[in-house]
Parts: C-alpha cells; structure tokens; sequence
C-alpha cells in the first residue's frame, strides 16, 4: 500500500475539512491549533500537510500532495493540471455581483469598474455577457471598494449575505455556486489509484463501505 499525502488548507476550509476527515477516522493526529505543518499517520500510511487555501493546486499539481482540498472557486481562478473528484460537503457559497442598491451593471459602451479578489472568473463573466470592465485586484475586504469609489461593483463570494448588508451593498446578479472540492493529482491518480479511491469512498459513502475497499488494497 503507497503512502499518499493530502494538502489541506488553513482558515475558513480548515476545521471543516479536518472534521470530516476525522469523521470517518483520518486526521486523528492533525492538531489545527498547533504550528505544526505535517502530521503523519504511519499507521494508514497518510501525511497531512496544511498550507494556504491559494496554494493548495500548487502543492497537488507538483505531485508532492497527491490529494487536496480547495474551494472550486479557486480552481475557476487559478486552474491547475488536476482532477476534481468529489464535492465535499462543506464550504457552500455563491458569486455574485454586488454594490449599491439600483447600480447598473450593463452599461453598453461604458466602462463599469469592478473590484475582486477573483480577476479572471470577473473577466471571463463579464466577457460573456460583453460588458467592457476595468479590474481593480484586492486581496481582502472587497466591499470597501465601492464605499471608498474605487469601484462601480464588486465580484465576490456571498455565504450568509451579512457583509454586504453590514456596509449597505446587495447582491445585484447572482452568478454560480461553489463548495469544496477533493482535488487530486494526475500521475498519483494512475499510480495511487486504490488509495485515492478508497480515500473517495470513504468521503463519499462512509466507514463501513471504506473498510472493505482499503483492507482489499493493502
Ligand atoms: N463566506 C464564505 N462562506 C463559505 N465559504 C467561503 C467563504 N469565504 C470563502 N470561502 C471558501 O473558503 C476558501 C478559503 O477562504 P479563506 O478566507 O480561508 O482564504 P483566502 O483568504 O481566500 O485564501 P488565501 O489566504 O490563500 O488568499 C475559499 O476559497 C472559498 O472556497
Ligand atoms: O456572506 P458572508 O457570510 O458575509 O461571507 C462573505 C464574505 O466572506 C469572504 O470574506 P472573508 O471573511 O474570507 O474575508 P476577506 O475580506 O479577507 O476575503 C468573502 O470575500 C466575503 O467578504
């Protein structure tokens, strides 16, 4: 049985993903509250490492995870040679374009300004619709944009909707859904195949059924 090795990523995907893993028994050794980066599991033979939401394509595509969690969100931004194989259950949100209440948003000739986090989901969606957009890139706490007028609108992910309505913006066109995704590696994906599956299984189905498919594989 190989060792594989599975990337997971800090802040808000973080506790979700290890209590689902620790649901069906993995991660049993991972202490998010420490500083610690790697966390082996001699005994199933699995290593842990927790990186950055916006490198964990990074880590999977080189090959040094062979597995990974990440919103699909950043798959759209940054995509990646990888397969998707699972939606997991967790990490549930939506896109949307957003600002001031009445802001027009298809504006024909005119240049609409928009603030994101996400440039090229922005891009490729206004694309579509033939809207011509200037992009202002920010990291973080993208709602200011439009209260300080760096923007006309924002593109930015909604979960609850409570951001917004607490600096007085609302959703002007919802866009498409997103969640988390079990990511993997293409060549471990030839080569690891048992594992990986056994691994998807038990995400998708349960302890009962993983049993059975990771004690054919050892
Ligand atoms: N409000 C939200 N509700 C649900 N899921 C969210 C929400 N915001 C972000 N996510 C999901 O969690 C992932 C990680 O978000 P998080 O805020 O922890 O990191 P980040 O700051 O976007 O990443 P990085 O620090 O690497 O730039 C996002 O890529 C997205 O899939
Ligand atoms: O609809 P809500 O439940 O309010 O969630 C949406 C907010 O969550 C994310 O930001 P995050 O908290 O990751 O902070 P950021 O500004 O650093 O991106 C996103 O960019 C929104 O700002």
């Amino acid at each position: 049985m190989n060792e594989l090795t599975i990337a997971l990523a800090k802040g808000r995907l973080a506790e979700d993903a290890y209590n689902v893993f620790k649901g069906v028994n993995l991660a049993n050794n991972v202490d998010l509250k420490s500083r610690k980066l790697i966390f082996e599991d001699k005994d199933q033979r699995l290593r842990f490492i927790i990186v950055k939401p916006s490198d964990v394509i990074t880590y999977v595509e080189q090959g040094v995870a062979d597995i990974g969690v990440v919103g699909k969100d950043t798959i759209l931004e940054q995509g990646g040679n990888i397969y998707e194989l699972l939606d997991l259950p967790f990490g549930e949100c939506r896109f949307a374009v957003a600002g001031y209440k009445g802001k027009k948003i298809n504006r024909k000739d005119e240049v609409l300004k928009v603030a994101t986090k996400y440039p090229k989901i922005t891009v490729d969606y206004f694309a579509e619709k033939g809207q011509r957009i200037q992009t202002i890139k920010l990291n973080g706490s993208v709602e200011l944009a439009p209260l300080v007028g760096l923007s006309d609108v924002i593109v930015d992910i909604v979960e609850t909707g409570n951001t917004l309505k607490a600096n007085g913006l609302e959703v002007l066109e919802e866009m498409f859904e997103v969640r988390a995704k079990l990511i993997a590696n293409r060549v471990s994906y030839r080569f690891k195949a048992k594992e990986i599956n056994a691994i998807q299984t038990l995400l998708r189905d349960g302890r009962e059924n993983f049993d059975t498919v990771y004690s054919q594989s050892k």
